[in-house]
């Protein structure tokens, strides 16, 4: 079990004595008792493990225990803090002043005590102090002896509570790059400063020559090899496509394909313990090797260097951001190609949010129904009758994204790690054709992983973008995966790369510009990627960007599901605009 932090729960009470405070023990404490259920019972870690809670060891009603409950939770390890009360209580003497953790505050509406009144006073306390914070405030009133929580309450919580264990889960981590810029795409110029001020996460980078080395000198767990070999015999070679993606000159013969095979399932293990560390090398005497480089999220450079030379990265990306690997099921990591760093991070952010695995694209192609037919002869139909966007890239695609499991009503689904079945596995490694890498592109050839992923899926497609003199912003798009008529699918893919994964992507359009048509969203798109993970979440990742100070600057999510600091409602009405202006005032979370 990994070390995650924990949510930390602040009772805060009336500190008059004689009465008041009395009153209010059990009460503020019994809410306190249910938010921690609440969060615990709903939200997961990476691992699958709940979400830990931890309670002040009393309420806070004067500054010293708020002093105390600090010390307490610096103590626990936890990293975000919310605060509940149901009456009248001391604002700036009470909260919650770390400057780092994500806050909230639920000011229980009842009106025998005014929980509410306390709430308006705190979040002024904490616009006037610079430290952004979410206020909840449910709808209804509620009787003093109701402890439940109401559902729109529930649903701010856990909004808020998923987004603050997204920031300290990612806090002090470490982005990897291996290798460096790929074919000048500006996203993989890993930016520390970016990095640092907004999400905490250090930049490090290791040089791909340091992939050779550990090849050369044996650096990788041999027992794990000859498991891991044994595997992708079983479960990948007889997947090996035919070589349609080069002329017969290029081709490389049986005993240089199997050489690759052997090569990309090592190249898989050596990224990995680059990011992570593995005991088994400290066993093998490399101390240095064995710890790795702290990474929550990496990327392969691949292109040009490498892949000009040496086997491509497509099936180690490809298996690192899948949901099982030789060692049986285990969580995804996220790992980007092309080192498309604001992707990778994209993806990190879907990934803690959701705790699935992330797809990555290139935003290839719109293909209007009008282009559809002339190049086809035939039309589109259902959900893609607008158009539809062609996701495609060689390389980190997760095989979860084949869309082979199952919810119980048959619907294709991207799963948890923790809900995936061994049959599961097999029909995504049974989906996936594994072709020989076009060696137009890829001269050292390699592997590409080949699917098409069903239609269906509920996706969100996200990406940040780093603009000069702006800072970052991101933007997403809520959609559907989509079945097209498999003619035109294969007139229409067969024009791009067939070699690699499909996605076909429709947004869910609305009176928003950038959303009037599949087009727009198309035209919109701030660069070459998208980051796509399963399920509508453009709320919770609005809500995580907003504790990053990173301003939203295209969305289709309605706007009563937009869950900012409380705040942000002083920078104007118009929600788009405030977002801005509070991003911009308060500046990236780690300065
Ligand atoms: C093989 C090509 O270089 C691709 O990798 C390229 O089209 C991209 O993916 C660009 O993002
Ligand atoms: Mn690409």
């Amino acid at each position: 079990m990994k070390n995650y932090p924990k949510i930390g729960i602040r009772p805060i009470i009336d500190g008059r004595q004689g009465g008041i405070r009395e009153s209010l023990e059990e009460k503020t404490m019994n809410l306190a008792k249910a938010v921690a259920e609440l969060i615990s019972n709903n939200l997961k870690n990476g691992d699958g493990t709940p979400v830990e809670c931890v309670i002040a060891d009393g309420t806070i009603g004067r500054v010293a225990e708020a002093a105390r409950c600090a010390e307490k939770f610096e103590n626990n390890g936890v990293g975000a803090t919310i605060s509940v009360t149901s009456c009248w209580c001391y604002g700036s003497e009470t909260m919650d002043m770390h400057p780092y953790w994500p806050k909230a505050v639920w000011g229980f509406n009842g009106t025998e005590r005014p929980g509410a009144v306390y709430l308006a006073a705190v979040l002024a306390a904490h616009a006037q102090k610079g430290l952004p914070a979410f206020g909840i405030y449910g709808h209804d009133v509620q009787d003093l002896d109701d402890n439940t929580i109401p559902a729109d309450v529930a649903e701010k919580i856990l909004r808020w509570a998923r987004a603050a264990q997204a920031v300290a889960t990612m806090r002090g981590k470490s982005y990897l790059s291996i290798g460096n810029v790929a074919m000048g795409i500006a996203g993989s110029i890993a930016n520390a400063d970016f990095m640092q001020e907004y999400l905490g996460i250090r930049a490090e980078q290791v040089d791909m020559t340091e992939i050779l080395r550990r090849m050369d000198e044996g650096i990788y767990d041999k027992d794990e090899y000859k498991k891991a070999i044994e595997w992708v015999k079983k479960y990948c070679v007889p997947n090996e496509g035919e070589d349609i993606g080069n002329r017969d000159v290029k081709k490389k013969n049986r005993e240089e394909k199997d050489a690759d095979w052997e090569f990309v399932t090592k190249m898989t293990m050596i990224f990995r313990d680059l990011m992570t560390g593995n005991e088994k090398l400290l066993e093998a005497g490399f101390k240095e090797e064995a710890l790795g480089h702290n990474a929550i999220a990496g990327g392969f450079q691949g292109q040009r260097q490498w892949t000009d030379y040496k086997p491509n990265g497509d099936f180690s990306e490809a298996m690192l951001n899948t949901s099982f690997d030789w060692n049986g099921i285990r969580e995804p990591y996220v790992f980007a190609t092309e080192n498309d760093t604001c992707n990778g991070l994209t993806m990190l952010l879907e990934h803690l949010l959701t705790n699935r695995s992330a797809i990555f694209s290139d935003v290839r192609t719109y293909w209007s129904p009008e282009a559809v037919k002339r190049v086809t002869g035939k039309e589109l139909s259902g959900r893609a009758s607008g158009g539809i966007i062609h996701l495609i890239n060689s390389g980190a695609t997760t095989l979860d994204g084949t869309g082979q499991c199952c919810d119980a009503d048959g619907n294709p689904v991207m799963k948890h790690h923790w809900e995936l079945t061994d049959k599961e596995v097999e029909a995504c490694l049974s989906a996936t054709t594994w072709y020989p890498a076009n060696r137009d592109y890829f001269r050292g050839g390699g592997f590409s992983s080949n699917f098409l992923s069903k239609g269906g899926m509920p996706v969100t497609m996200a990406r940040l973008n780093l603009v000069k003199g702006l800072g970052p912003v991101l933007q997403l798009a809520e959609g559907w995966t989509v079945d097209i008529d498999p003619e035109i699918h294969k007139v229409i893919d067969k024009r791009t790369d067939p070699t690699w994964p499909t996605t076909w992507f429709v947004p869910r359009l609305c009176d928003k510009p950038a959303f009037k048509d599949v087009y727009s969203v198309m035209n919109n798109w701030g660069a070459n990627h998208g980051a796509i993970i399963y399920g509508h979440i453009g709320a919770d990742l609005i809500t995580l960007a907003s504790m990053l100070r990173i301003p939203v600057c295209m969305h289709n999510v309605d706007d009563d599901k937009v869950f900012r600091p409380a705040t942000w409602n002083a920078f104007g009405m118009d929600k788009e605009g405030a977002d801005f202006r509070a991003c911009a005032n308060f500046g990236p979370l780690y300065k």
